[in-house]
């Protein structure tokens, strides 16, 4: 038995009642190596790589200015793990709160956007900077370790592997509209959301989806409109501050330091598109998501259709059969999170969720490939946990003693379902 993984699931029992922000996120990847009882991490090569907030770094300072900092950073850092123990409770200390780039790594690179953090240590700060050993699992490092980090590389689009095909985008699935999309007869990308566009229009406050459908038409590569055109809405990547934060119980998690209204566009959940049989003997990786997008749209195994009242014409569509075998197989494609990702992959489960996971396709027709992207359900205010409904189905997921696994869910909502799988 086939591994089900999180799809779509049962977020679509949240219609959005009616649809009522540039932000980076802090994420060091730390790759341990075990040399007997010391641990190292290897500083060329092996990089950690980080996105982060600009005011949480500090590069190329002068000396001075940079001893003064760190110096106030951890007395920062030290009041601010005094006021938050509770928090913290069972944690081994030190914990990272704060990193510094110093520019004294021969290997540190910043583009601005993407910061490649090289860690701590192993470097000559006397003579030419250059790394001169491994660096010890101390200090900043050991800092790293204590969040146990997993290293993953932060990717902003899906990146697709060699052995799948993306269809190429033709002209008939453009559009020739000018500039900005904005006569639903015309434009034939509207036709193919029912006549009507998806989003909110700029006017009225746009870029929210106004319903859950069973998948979006945007516009693409073969659209006469321009890059700002409301119909391209979830191309126009992050718009609000997500941080990735700790929880007691469920690891990491993600939360937005902005208001979100609902219908807005979260993010696209990015990795690498794969086929989905070859992780079938993939037992330790929580970070797939099945493309189920057709699977949804007719209702195959715990799926609920969308509660939308304009039905997808199938003409439009790609990668659909009529085969009943056939289309009762599990999801021919996913996206892997696991090495390859972003913010997306640190959102938990939860039963009562305030993002719901809407099919989105731009550049091509497949609807098993289409990318999933995760819009808010609700307004959502700062600071709270976003979450998803992974819409597993109970008794689906098989161990590789061939036992049936099953995962207690800990959403802590009133509808829990009390278990993830
Ligand atoms: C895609 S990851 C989410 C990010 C993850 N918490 C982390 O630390 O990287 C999915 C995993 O998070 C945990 N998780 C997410 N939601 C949960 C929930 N409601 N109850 C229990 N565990 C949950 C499970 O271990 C699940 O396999």
């Amino acid at each position: 038995m086939q591994q089900k993984r999180p799809g779509r699931g049962n977020d679509q029992k949240r219609p959005l009642d009616a649809v009522k922000g540039q932000g980076r996120e802090v994420r060091p990847r730390l790759q341990n190596k075990t040399d007997g009882e010391k641990e190292t991490v290897k500083s060329q090569g092996d990089r950690l790589r980080c996105m982060c907030y600009s005011n949480s770094i500090v590069d190329n300072c002068g000396k001075g200015t940079f001893l003064k900092l760190k110096e106030t950073l951890r007395l920062l850092n030290l009041h601010y793990l005094s006021l938050v123990k509770e928090e913290f409770l069972g944690y081994t200390f030190p914990i990272a709160a704060t990193m510094l780039l110093s520019g004294e790594y021969e290997d540190s690179v910043d583009d601005l956007l993407e910061v490649v953090y090289t860690g701590q240590g192993g470097n000559d700060l006397v003579f030419n900077y250059r790394q001169v050993k491994d660096q010890d699992m101390h200090l900043g490092n050991l800092a790293l370790k204590s969040l146990k980090l997993v290293g993953f590389t932060y990717i902003k689009s899906v990146k697709v592997a060699e052995n799948v095909i993306l269809p190429q985008s033709t002209a008939d699935h453009g559009c020739n509209c000018k500039r900005i999309c904005t006569n639903r007869r015309s434009c034939s990308c509207a036709k193919r959301n029912g006549s009507d566009f998806p989003y909110v229009r700029p006017r009225r406050g746009g870029g929210r989806l106004i319903e859950a459908k069973d998948v979006v038409f945007e516009c693409g590569p073969s659209c006469k409109c321009g890059p700002g055109c409301t119909n391209r809405t979830s191309q126009q990547g992050l718009k609000y501050q997500l941080e990735v934060f700790r929880t007691k119980d469920k690891g990491w998690a993600l939360r937005s330091l902005d208001f979100i209204p609902s219908g807005a566009p979260v993010s696209e959940y990015t990795g690498v598109l794969r086929r989905t049989d070859e992780l079938d003997n993939v037992y330790e990786n929580d970070f797939i998501f099945e493309i189920d997008c057709w699977h949804t749209m007719n209702e195959i195994g715990m799926r609920e259709k969308r509660l939308c009242n304009v039905s997808v014409s199938t003409s439009d569509l790609v990668g659909m059969t009529n085969n009943e075998e056939e289309s009762e197989r599990e999801p021919e494609y996913c996206i892997d999170a696991g090495v390859y990702g972003n913010v997306a992959r640190f959102i938990n489960h939860s039963c009562e969720p305030n993002l719901f996971v809407q099919c989105v396709l731009s550049s091509h027709h497949d609807v098993r490939l289409a990318r999933v992207v995760l819009f808010a359900a609700d307004d959502i205010p700062p600071m709270q946990e976003l979450t998803y409904d992974y819409g597993y189905e109970l008794d689906s997921v098989v161990g590789p003693d061939g036992k049936i696994k099953k995962m207690r869910c800990i959403c802590g909502t009133g509808d829990c379902r009390k278990r993830l799988y």
